[in-house]
């Protein structure tokens, strides 16, 4: 049977309201892609849980998460992803790439200019849609 992977992805917002994007390197699953930085949510844990480890582990940098910005579900050829994008707030330090191969600053108006990894789509539009 096909595997669906509980994914959550961290919207951080600068003061200068910009999202943070982060490329997914060679290494890694769906390589070369920009993403919503996160991961798998492990057993027990909550999203919020989850985001906040992620984010630590992957970025060096403590947020807080806010609210659910969008679920949404994508059928890769292989496996599927049930996505939660969730606002967070930076609390302490700054993102730093550790597995990425980049992380970059966009205004909403510019994201459609990267090629994010397809489940990310509904959540990128809708991020762009809601400044309108
Ligand atoms: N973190 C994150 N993953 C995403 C997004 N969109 C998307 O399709 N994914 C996929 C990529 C991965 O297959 C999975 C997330 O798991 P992960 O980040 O732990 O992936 P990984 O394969 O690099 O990690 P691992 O299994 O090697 O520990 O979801 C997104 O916006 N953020």
């Amino acid at each position: 049977m096909r595997k669906t992977l509980s994914v959550v992805a961290a919207i951080l917002e600068n003061e200068n309201k910009e999202i943070l994007c982060a490329l997914r390197s060679p290494k890694m699953s769906i390589p070369n892609h920009w993403e919503f930085p996160g991961g798998k949510i492990q057993d027990g844990e909550t999203p919020a849980e989850a985001i906040e480890r992620e984010i630590r582990e992957e970025l060096k940098c403590s947020i807080e998460a806010n609210e659910i910005f969008l679920t949404s579900h994508h059928d890769y050829d292989t496996f599927s992803i049930d996505l939660t994008a969730i606002r967070c707030k930076l609390v302490e330090g700054f993102p730093t790439a550790q597995e990425h191969s980049k992380l970059i600053w966009l205004k909403r108006e510019n994201l459609d200019s990267l090629k994010w990894a397809p489940a990310d789509v509904a959540t990128v539009e809708q991020l762009i849609k809601e400044q309108l």
